[in-house]
């Protein structure tokens, strides 16, 4: 199970220390459910390729992923895919609680990017009591978009690519 509150923000924070980069390109086989494909590239470090479902929306979510070879990979982007993987840049910063923030710039330099924020929970309760204000993000997270339909990535790719 995936929980995750999601944001639409504006630019990356500041004043957070930042985790880890990765450089991940995504396309779908299928949005609903979502069938997904990923390429993952850690700056300074490996690159996975990911095969990944999910079921519904909102914030709690089942999620399974497995990795596949570059393959596999290169042949469901070409032969199954056949259209354009959107680029995404992935910054996660370290929150004062303990808890991640990954924000995520998503096609860069084209008419209709756009940044969004994420925050994983343990638990359901976790999420619903976490308040942004709390680790000094009131400002920044203040668009929460988790139960809108039409702002996950696979809405995003019908909109772009379907
Ligand atoms: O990285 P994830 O698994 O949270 O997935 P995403 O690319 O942010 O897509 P979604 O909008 O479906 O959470």
């Amino acid at each position: 199970m995936e929980i995750e509150r999601k944001w639409k923000v504006n630019g990356w924070p500041e004043g957070l220390p930042l985790k880890e980069e990765f450089a991940m390109r995504q396309g779908y086989i299928s949005v609903r459910p979502t069938v997904r494909i990923r390429e993952e590239a850690l700056t300074g470090g490996k690159t996975r390729y990911v095969l990944c479902f999910k079921s519904g929306g909102g914030l709690a979510r089942e999620e399974i992923e497995r990795d596949i070879d570059p393959e596999l990979f290169n042949d469901l982007e070409t032969k199954i895919i056949g259209r354009p993987l959107i680029p995404k840049l992935r910054r996660s910063y370290l929150l004062p609680d303990g808890a991640v923030l990954e924000v995520n710039h998503v096609d860069e330099g084209q008419p209709t990017e756009f940044w969004y924020a994420e925050v994983e929970y343990p638990t359901v309760e976790a999420a619903r009591s976490w308040q942004p204000a709390a680790v000094g993000l009131a400002d920044y997270l203040s668009d929460e978009v988790t139960d809108q339909p039409g702002q996950s990535m696979g809405a995003y790719w019908e909109q772009t690519r379907g």
